[in-house]
C-alpha cells in the first residue's frame, strides 16, 4: 500500500470513476487497464489498485493512492464485499448455473417472486431487473465491482429477492465471491465454453464451487436444487447433504413434474412434492421450458414458498424475451426467435419444435466468433438432423473471419442432409421465410434477445424479430 485514502466507491472503469473512488485495474483485459490510470484520475479517483510495478509507479506519479496486489480474483471481491458492508446479508439470493437455462429459469422465479407481491429483482443475460427499470449489462455475471455496486445499488433499493445467474466464468475467475447464496439451482451440463475452460471437467468444477466453496464462506444456511434427469445433477446431488431434487423422468425427483400438455404458448404440468400436487398453468411454450419451469418451482420452494402459492403464482409467466419467441403473421408461418447457442440447446429446441407442426422445420443459425470451437461442428449436426432445411449464417463473427467460421459449422452437417450457407444473418433469414409455406416452422437460433451483431470489435444493430418481419414483408 503506497499513500492513504478514503474511499467513496469502487469502480473498474475509468469512465465510471466518481470524486474519491478507488479504480481497480482488472488484468489479463484486452487492453492494459492500468492505461486507464490517468482517466480514471481525471474522474477524480483517489486510489487505484494495480496489478504490477509499472501500475504502480504510474498511480503514485498520478497523486493517488496504491495497492498493488498478485492475486487479483481473490482480492477484488473481499474488498469489494467489505467497502458494500455485505450487501447480500440483507436480502435473500438464489443463483441459477448450468449450461442451458439459467436465464430463463432466473427470470421465472424473478416473476413468480414478484407475482406474490415479493420486492424481487433479476439479474443475468437479460440485464439487471428492479421492480421499476431494467439495464441491459455487458456480461451474465458482471465481475465482481460491478456485481457488488449492483448488489448494493438492489440491497438499498429494497430488494427483498434477487434471482441471479451465475456463468461459470464467474464461478472460475471468483466473481461472486462473497456473495451469501440462501440457494442455488443447478439446470444442466453440456458442452459449451470449453475455448475458456479447456475441458468439462475444468468446466464443471467451476459450477461446482457454487454449491461447495461459496456456501462455505458465507453466514447463511444454503439449500441446493439439482435437476437429477441430467447426468451431472444426479451425481451432484448424490454428493450433496440434503438436496432438494426435481426432475421428469427420475421418480426419485422430491419435486416431480408431470407434463399434461405443451403448446407454442402453453405449459400444462403437475408438480408432485410428497403428498402434495398442484396444477401449473402457463403461457409458457417448449418442451425444454418444462424444465426451466421445474427449476424456477425449486428454486422458489428453496425459499421455503409453499407449492401451491407458486402454482398460482405460474398462472401469470410468459415467454421470456428471445426464447421460444413466437414471431406473430398472418401468412401461416410459424416463426419462433430462439437463444440455442449450445449443441444440447439446439437439439433440445428442435425436439420442441417438431411436435408442434405437421409441415417443414426450416433452422437458421450460426455460432459465435472468438468462442468455443468445438462446438460448430456439433451444433450443425444437431440442426441439419433434425430440420428438413438448414441456413448456416453468421452469429457474432468478433475478429475471426465469417467465411472461416461458417466452413467449420458446415463441416458438421449430417451426411445427406439439405442446408445452404449466406454469410448475411438478414438475408439468411430473408432466405428461410421465402422459402416457407403455410405450415412450417421457421427457426432463428442464436441471437434471442439480442439486438445487435459484433464484427470485429463493432456493434451494429440487428435483431433476428425484425429480420423476420422484414422477410414476411417479402412475401408479400
Ligand atoms: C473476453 C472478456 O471477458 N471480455 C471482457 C472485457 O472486455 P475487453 O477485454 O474487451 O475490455 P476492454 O474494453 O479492452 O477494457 C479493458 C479494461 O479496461 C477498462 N476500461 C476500458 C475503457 C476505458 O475507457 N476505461 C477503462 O477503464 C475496462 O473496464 C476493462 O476493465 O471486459 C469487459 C468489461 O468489463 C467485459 O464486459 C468483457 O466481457 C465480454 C462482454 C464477454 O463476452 N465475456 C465473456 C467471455 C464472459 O465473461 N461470458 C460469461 C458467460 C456467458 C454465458 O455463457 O452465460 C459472462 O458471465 O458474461
Ligand atoms: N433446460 C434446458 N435444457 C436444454 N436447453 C435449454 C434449456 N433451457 C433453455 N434451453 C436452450 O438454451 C437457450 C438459452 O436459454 P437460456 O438463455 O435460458 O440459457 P442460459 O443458460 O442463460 O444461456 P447463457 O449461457 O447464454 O447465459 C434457449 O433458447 C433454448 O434453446
Ligand atoms: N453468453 C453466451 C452467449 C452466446 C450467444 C451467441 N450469440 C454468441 O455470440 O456466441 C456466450 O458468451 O457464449
Ligand atoms: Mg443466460
Amino acid at each position: 500500500m503506497w499513500g492513504d485514502a478514503e474511499i467513496g466507491g469502487v469502480a473498474i472503469d475509468s469512465r465510471r470513476v466518481t470524486p474519491g473512488a478507488l479504480f481497480v485495474c482488472m488484468p489479463g483485459m484486452t487492453r492494459d487497464s492500468q492505461s486507464f490510470l490517468p482517466a480514471a484520475a481525471e474522474n477524480g479517483a483517489t486510489a487505484a489498485m494495480v496489478y504490477d510495478e509499472a501500475g504502480r509507479e504510474a498511480a503514485i506519479a498520478l497523486g493517488l493512492a496504491a495497492v498493488q496486489v498478485d492475486d487479483y480474483d481473490d482480492t477484488v471481491w473481499r474488498i469489494c464485499d467489505a467497502f458494500f458492508d455485505h450487501p447480500t446479508r440483507q436480502m435473500k439470493v438464489v443463483g441459477v448455473t448450468g449450461t442451458n437455462g439459467k436465464t430463463t429459469t432466473a427470470w421465472l422465479l424473478r416473476d413468480i417472486l414478484a407475482h406474490l407481491g415479493m420486492k424481487a429483482g433479476y439479474l443475468g443475460t437479460l440485464g439487471f431487473k428492479l421492480p421499476d427499470e431494467t439495464r441491459e449489462l455487458p456480461n451474465t455475471t458482471p465481475f465482481a465491482v460491478d456485481l457488488y455496486n449492483l448488489l448494493a445499488e438492489a440491497r438499498d433499493k429494497g430488494i427483498e429477492a434477487l434471482a441471479m445467474e451465475v456463468s461459470s466464468h464467474a464461478l472460475a475467475q471468483k466473481r461472486v465471491d462473497g456473495v451469501e447464496f440462501d440457494a442455488a439451482v443447478f439446470t444442466n451440463l453440456t458442452q459449451d465454453h470449453l475455448d475458456y475452460h479447456g475441458t468439462m471437467a475444468e468446466y464443471e468444477a467451476a459450477k461446482w464451487r457454487l454449491f461447495t466453496e461459496l456456501p462455505a464462506q458465507s453466514s447463511k444456511a444454503f439449500r441446493a436444487a439439482f435437476n437429477i434427469d441430467d447426468a451431472v445433477g444426479l451425481r451432484w446431488s448424490e454428493r450433496f447433504d440434503g438436496p432438494l431434487s426435481y426432475g421428469i423422468d427420475n421418480p426419485s425427483a422430491i419435486l416431480l413434474g408431470k407434463p399434461a400438455e405443451v403448446g407454442v404458448d402453453r405449459i400444462r404440468l403437475t408438480v408432485r412434492e410428497g403428498d402434495t400436487r398442484k396444477e401449473f398453468v402457463t403461457s409458457l411454450g417448449g418442451s425444454y421450458n418444462v424444465y426451466n419451469l421445474m427449476s424456477a418451482v425449486a428454486g422458489a420452494r428453496c425459499l421455503d414458498i409453499p407449492l401451491g402459492y407458486i402454482s398460482l403464482a405460474a398462472s401469470g409467466l410468459h415467454a421470456v424475451p428471445g426464447r421460444f419467441e413466437p414471431v406473430l403473421n398472418d401468412q401461416g408461418i410459424g416463426i419462433l426467435v430462439d437463444y440455442a447457442h449450445t449443441p444440447d440447446a439446439v437439439e433440445k429446441l428442435l425436439e420442441a419444435v417438431r411436435p408442434l407442426t405437421d409441415g417443414r422445420v426450416i433452422t437458421v443459425f450460426g455460432c459465435g466468433g472468438d468462442r468455443d470451437r468445438a462446438k460448430r461442428p456439433l451444433m450443425a449436426r444437431a440442426a441439419s438432423e433434425r430440420s428438413d432445411l438448414t441456413v448456416v449464417t453468421s452469429d457474432n463473427p468478433r475478429t475471426e473471419d465469417p467465411a472461416a467460421i461458417l466452413q467449420e459449422v458446415v463441416s458438421g452437417i449430417a451426411p445427406g442432409r439439405s442446408y445452404v450457407a449466406i454469410q448475411d444473418r438478414g438475408e439468411a433469414v430473408a432466405h428461410a421465410v421465402l422459402a416457407a409455406h403455410p405450415g412450417d416452422v421457421v427457426v432463428i437460433a442464436g441471437k434471442g434477445h439480442e439486438n445487435y451483431q459484433i464484427i470485429g470489435r463493432e456493434k451494429i444493430h440487428m435483431d433476428d424479430r425484425e429480420l423476420a418481419r422484414a422477410a414476411l414483408g417479402e412475401r408479400l
